[in-house]
């Protein structure tokens, strides 16, 4: 009903808008009742009473106050949302385009989950997030989280693969060293690379992303939170209270998270803050199985991840065929600078290249042309980890941004720590990685 009334007006007296603003604080409850009274009446009559409209409108933005606000819908941003909810926070989530859509970061079917990293203060989160997604899967009754186990193969000596291979061991993950002799009966169809080492962190598995994002934000609704989705923030007013404007209306909150993944620094920008961020557009390329099922789920192949060697620059990392039957999805962990809103017209396709390269020497049993290439985004900061902090000017404003193509598996506990920064609270984990002041001498800032 509000969008409706404050749409038609925007519509239909674009000149008057910012009047209609001002009645907010002009109008009580007994004039904006007569006002709907009258409003209703009116249209019962095919008539439209103007000024009843602009007192209704008034007064429903005035009701929309809430303790906390959440810009962005994506796994960070429902999960956030979620936990404020959880801690009985009257809490408003805005997504920008109609949900579920495919658009940001946080679409498709499949994500993988591990607890192999290099990093002590990841290993640590995910020892938390493995616990939360399997609450979520409760709460829900919905499927999430699927073991498959994880092979980490890269050149043996190298930095990367030392540093991993002691990690799962350092951190007692379940974990198996593959030597190369016995790796095809383990591992077969992946032909491992000359002088390349293997380790299987066996915790590991695929996430069911759109299930799971659809679970958290039925969660949240569950709970009272409020989603507002095809609202695309348009405006920021920093202050004890935070206003949020989008085409609708005015949203106000005691506290402000944002959490706007490839647009976070357009929506940092009403707030006098820009980030060092790039915007990659991945390839997200599915490749046929010569014979079906032989990288199956069901045959329990595992996700992969191929460190840099010589020949791969880059990360290369793969999921057992499951989404799309007889079609396993590997990708290249990094694409060509893009405009988040003009996502469509990057068409580089050298990663696909790369990857063609790459199937045809290490799966044999895929067919090294791509079968079906989708679109997603990375959010890449200079270092790779994430940004988790508050705004340095203003303490109810909080951010979480650059999940530089690893988050997902995050989720849970993202949004755990974003929902403490919220309330004040001390974090549960250490963000000192995460901070914005890593960036000092890149931040832009018109404070
Ligand atoms: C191909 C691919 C593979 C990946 N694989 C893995 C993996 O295996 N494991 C893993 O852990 N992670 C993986 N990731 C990374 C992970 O998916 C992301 O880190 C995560 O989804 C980021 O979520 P987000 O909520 O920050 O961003 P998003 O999902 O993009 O959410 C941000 C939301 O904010 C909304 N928004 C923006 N501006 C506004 C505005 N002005 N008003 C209202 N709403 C707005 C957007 O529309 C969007 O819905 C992968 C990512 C990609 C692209
Ligand atoms: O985050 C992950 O686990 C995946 C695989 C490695 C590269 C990026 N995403």
């Amino acid at each position: 009903m509000h969008c409706g009334l404050f749409f038609f007006l925007r519509r239909h007296y674009p000149g008057r808008r910012g009047r209609g603003h001002s009645g907010l604080h002009k109008c009580n409850s007994r004039t904006s009742a007569r006002a709907l009274r009258r409003h209703r009446k009116s249209r019962k009559e095919g008539r439209v009473n103007l000024p009843a409209l602009r007192n209704l409108g008034a007064e429903e933005m005035s009701s929309q106050k809430y303790d906390c606000i959440v810009i962005g819908a994506g796994i960070q941003g429902s999960y956030t949302a979620y936990h404020l909810a959880k801690n009985n926070r009257k809490t408003l989530l805005i997504e920008q385009f109609a949900l579920p859509h495919a658009r940001g970061s946080s679409h498709g079917q499949t994500r993988i989950i591990r607890k192999a990293y290099e990093e002590d203060f990841y290993f640590h989160m995910m020892e938390e997030s493995y616990l939360l997604w399997s609450h979520m899967e409760a709460e829900s009754g919905v499927q999430l989280y699927r073991q498959t186990g994880l092979l980490v193969t890269g050149p043996e000596k190298s930095r990367d693969f030392q540093g991993m291979k002691e990690a799962l061991e350092l951190n007692r993950v379940p974990s198996v060293v593959l030597a190369p002799e016995e790796f095809p009966q383990h591992i077969p169809h992946f032909k491992l690379g000359d002088g390349h080492g293997a380790v299987v962190d066996t915790t590991a598995g695929v996430l069911y992303a759109d299930r799971a994002l659809k679970a958290v934000q039925g969660a949240f609704q569950k709970l009272g939170g409020v989603i507002k989705d095809g609202e695309k923030v348009s405006g920021i007013t920093p202050g004890s209270e935070v206003t949020v404007t989008t085409a609708s209306g005015a949203h106000k909150a005691a506290s402000l998270v944002i959490t706007a993944g490839p647009w976070a620094n357009a929506v940092l920008s009403h707030v006098g803050l820009q980030l060092p961020l790039q915007v990659q557009k991945i390839n997200v390329c599915y490749w046929r199985e010569k014979v079906p099922g032989t990288y199956s789920v069901s045959r329990r192949f595992p996700c992969f991840i191929q460190l840099p060697s010589e020949m791969e620059k880059t990360d290369i990392y793969g999921l057992p065929s499951n989404e799309y039957p007889g079609l396993m999805k590997v990708c290249y962990h990094a694409g060509s600078e893009t405009d988040p809103d003009q996502r469509d017209k990057q068409t580089d396709r050298g990663d696909v290249a790369i990857l063609s390269s790459y199937i045809s020497r290490h799966l044999p049993g895929l067919e090294s042309v791509p079968a079906v290439v989708e679109s997603c985004m990375y959010t890449v900061t200079p270092d790779h980890h994430f940004v988790l902090d508050r705004h340095p000017m203003h303490s109810n404003i909080i951010i979480g941004a650059g999940f530089s193509g690893h988050g997902f598996k995050f989720g849970p506990v993202v949004g755990k720590v974003l929902c403490e920064l919220s309330l004040g609270r001390p974090p549960s984990h250490d963000l000192s990685p995460f901070k914005l002041q890593r960036f000092q001498n890149f931040l832009k800032s018109t404070l």
